[in-house]
């Protein structure tokens, strides 16, 4: 299949330019991680789309700059005077903190001329500039990658421009707890916005999962292991651990004139082992910390005084923010005063370099290095690990790498993993480092070596385009099949023409009336039967070719009381209990399901109930539900985060739960305790009671689902259904055959509808439970038409 072509959009292009004449340019590479890896996408046709590092303010200054880019494959993006309140401000003064658990700078918390609002103005106005760019190149097909926190609010004006764009968003950095994500006083654009993308992708799972906490948290939507559902609406997260070109490190460290370079270091170095460390001069990278723990460890170990240097190449990085230059003054601090300490005439043990080295230059020292010392405070992913393992070859140095770098848990398994705020810890590291043994440094090696070579960034863009293609086409598909406008004269049709049809009916939603038409009463969900529908649902059960299931999430009580008087099937608490009215309740609770996590959840979910006027709680015997649609709806949506939290941390920290936010509510279940699994054992309790002959010639299955419950559509979906089911009979675990066909169904007689639902897995829609009322009215009335 071919390959759709690629837009890439970040902040930087991967070369800054620089202008040499009114009509010439000349250009650098762009530091840092992201364009590093992005250069190894060799096999897409990409437009890399993003700012060229300069302010052009005139007419013949952008266009003789945009001509010379397009050669390289790239699109400026012009920020002119939103620049410095987006990037320096908003993007890596207030985002780059928060996402790193900095917090926001002291400064910036109280200027008056420079405000947040002024800042996220920028943001808005800068992302909507990369819109404007991406909608001039964008042709019918392309895929459109967003990168890292500097577009966030990209996605969202792409799918408003043309819903079909096929959008992903990648983050770079972490993605933190939504204790400090929540601090951001937009955050909720920001992930509404994320949320309109096709794909989301994060380094870690623990970015992804902060992620999904802060979506639920904060929007209150529905998380689940695929991503986020709202409205029925899924955006799929995922886990993509960016990699390097591992061979352009291998190929380039044994070209001669690397070789030669790596001579030449050795000399200079008189002999010392070299612990080396690149990073970029951030307030996140550590080094600061770094000098510290170095110290500590020339302090501690004399006899390694004289016979080991740091080399620190702190490449600079967003000098117009006063943070950056503060990190400086420290690190120069630190380096003169150590230097001062443990230094002698003829060597000193700290070199700090303040520039960026030339790539043969760093390929060199990577070889030749003893000890990578990476020590960030927090870190995306880090790549000069992986570079530094790639370059590796006889030396086998080691690897001290933060545990707060994302590449601690893809390298964790071939370095000495330390926490750079303990100086001491890191010191040890150093000393454990250089003592190593030569098989122990060749083994970690080889763990790390086989990882960084078969894991390349040019195989994580090919996972998440991959990713990004099949989700998208799949919503293609699914879009040709988007629900329809119940066609009520089929389904009366067919009703009438049937003999043996199956009627599924939720319950909350689907036969209660509709919230508007309600009193708010106060102390809970008003669980009672619309009025309109007594008389005639029981013309419906009476009926010898109509079977009537009740399938709800509700408890045995409040059915009983509603439908006790019917002649018809009630599947209690989503079907894990099951009766028919004439007889007694049966449990379907599979025999080894874990309830113990119940009374712990019940507990927590008093406690907020107590503490949230209007709220209540729903209680059966699988499951939980706190709700709080009669609470103020911000104070509720508040609490329910806070409810989260404390669940999480406690009684289901370890339990086999689903967690399932409604639009108001939050519920606890059992693992797997959905409507549609529990169908088949519904329908074989039936067949097995009925003594059934015919096969079901109709299905008429009306809902006001959760997302999880879905599944009840597709269970009776004639073309995923095979014609004979075999229900497991009364009783029994065990599925057994039944001679005849169970269900008889084509898409002429299956009739699937969600009630209020735009992305459904049910074939049509209704608008509300009047509509059921009047549909059921119908039924009755045309029966034997
Ligand atoms: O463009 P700058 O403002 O100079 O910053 C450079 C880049 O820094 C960040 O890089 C991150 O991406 C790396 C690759 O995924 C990852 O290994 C690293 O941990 C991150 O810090 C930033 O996210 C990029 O947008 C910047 O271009
Ligand atoms: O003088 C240098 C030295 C290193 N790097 C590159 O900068 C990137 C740093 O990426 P990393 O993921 O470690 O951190 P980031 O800077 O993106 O936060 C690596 O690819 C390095 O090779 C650079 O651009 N200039």
């Amino acid at each position: 299949m071919a390959r759709p072509r690629l837009l890439v959009v970040s902040m930087s292009l991967p070369v800054t330019a620089k202008r040499t004449g009114e009509e010439s340019w000349s250009f650098t590479m762009s530091p840092g991680g992201l364009v590093s890896a992005l250069l190894g996408l060799k096999e897409f046709e990409t437009k890399w789309i993003g700012w060229p590092g300069v302010d052009v303010h005139d007419a013949i200054g952008k266009k003789t700059l945009s001509i010379t880019l397009a050669e390289k494959g790239c699109i400026p993006v012009f920020l002119e005077e939103v620049c410095d309140q987006y990037y320096n401000g908003y993007c890596n003064n207030i985002l780059w903190p928060i996402f790193h658990y900095l917090g926001t700078p002291p400064e910036y918390r109280n200027d008056a001329t420079i405000t947040y609002q002024s800042q996220y103005d920028a943001y808005k106005k800068a992302n909507q500039i990369f819109f404007d760019v991406v909608k001039e190149h964008y042709e019918e097909g392309d895929v459109v990658w967003c990168h890292d926190y500097h577009v966030m609010l990209l996605p969202q004006y792409l799918k408003e421009y043309n819903s079909k764009m096929k959008v992903g968003w990648f983050l770079h950095t972490p993605f933190p707890s939504s204790e400090m994500y929540k601090t951001l006083p937009s955050r909720s654009d920001l992930l509404r916005s994320v949320l309109t993308a096709d794909l989301v992708g994060f380094h870690t799972y623990d970015f992804a999962r902060h992620f999904l906490n802060a979506c639920m948290c904060i929007l209150g939507v529905e998380a689940t292991s695929e991503g986020v559902v709202d409205h029925g609406k899924v955006t799929r997260v995922a886990v993509f651990p960016i990699g390097i070109e591992p061979e352009r490190f291998i190929n380039t460290s044994e070209l001669s004139e690397v070789v030669q370079y790596m001579k030449k270091f050795k000399n200079d170095f008189g002999g010392r082992k070299l612990i080396l460390g690149v990073d970029r001069l951030d307030t996140i990278k550590g080094i600061p910390q770094k000098y510290q723990a170095f110290e500590k460890f020339l302090e501690e170990n004399e006899e390694w005084r004289g016979k080991v240097m740091l080399l620190q190449i702190a490449v600079p990085t967003r000098n117009g923010i006063g943070e950056y230059q503060k990190i400086k003054d420290q690190c120069h601090y630190h380096v003169g005063r150590i230097n001062g300490r443990f230094g002698s005439i003829s060597a000193v043990p700290i070199i700090h370099l303040d520039c960026s080295i030339d790539f043969n230059q760093l390929c060199a020292l990577y070889a030749i290095t003893d000890v990578l010392l990476v020590t960030s405070l927090r870190d995306g992913m880090n790549l000069v690990s992986s570079e530094f393992i790639a370059c590796q070859k006889e030396e086998k140095g080691v690897l001290i790498l933060s545990e707060f770098a994302g590449a601690g848990q893809s390298l964790g398994a071939g370095a000495l993993l330390v926490n750079p705020w303990n100086i001491k810890e890191v010191s040890t590291a150093i000393g454990e480092a250089l003592n190593m043994s030569h098989e122990e440094k060749e083994r970690k090696h080889k763990i790390n070596f086989q990882y960084v070579k078969t894991h390349s960034t040019q195989q994580w863009a090919d996972d998440f385009m991959n990713k990004l293609i099949e989700i998208t086409t799949n919503a293609e598909l699914r879009a040709g099949k988007a629900p329809l406008e119940l066609p009520e004269h089929d389904v009366i049709q067919q009703y009438s023409k049937s003999n043996n049809r199956l009627l599924i009916l939720g319950f909350y939603g689907t036969l209660t009336q509709p919230m508007k038409n309600q009193e708010r009463r106060g102390d809970g969900m008003n669980l009672d039967l619309h009025p309109q529908l007594k008389e005639r649902l029981k013309e419906l059960c009476s009926d010898p070719k109509t079977t009537v299931v009740v399938l709800s999430r509700s408890e045995k009580g409040i059915l009983d009381k509603n439908f006790g008087e019917y002649n018809m099937w009630l599947a209690a608490e989503n079907g894990m209990f099951l009766r028919h009215t004439s007889g007694e309740w049966v449990t379907r609770i599979p025999e080894h399901m874990n309830l113990e996590w119940i009374d712990g959840v019940k507990h927590v979910f008093k406690y907020f109930t107590e503490r949230t006027p209007g709220s209540y709680l729903e209680t059966s015997e699988t499951s939980l539900v706190w709700n709080y649609e009669y609470a103020d709806a911000e104070f509720g949506r508040a609490q329910a985060r806070d409810m989260l939290q404390h669940l999480w941390a406690g009684p289901i920290s370890n339990a086999s739960v689903d967690v399932v936010r409604g639009e108001q509510s939050v519920e606890v279940h059992a693992v797997g305790v959905t409507k549609g699994s529990a169908m088949e054992r519904i329908l074989g309790e039936i067949v097995h009671n009925k003594s059934m002959t015919a096969p079901i010639d109709y299905v008429l299955c009306i809902g006001c689902f959760l997302g999880k419950d879905e599944d009840v559509y597709t269970f009776f979906e004639p073309e995923l259904t095979k014609k004979t089911k075999s229900p497991p009979s009364s009783g029994s675990d065990s599925p057994k055959k039944v001679s005849s066909t169970i269900v008889d169904l084509k898409g002429e007689n299956y009739f699937s509808i969600a009630i209020g639902q735009t992305h459904t897995k049910a074939r049509y829609l209704l608008d509300s439970s009047d509509d059921v009322v009047q549909l059921i009215h119908k039924l009755c009335t045309h029966k034997n038409a």
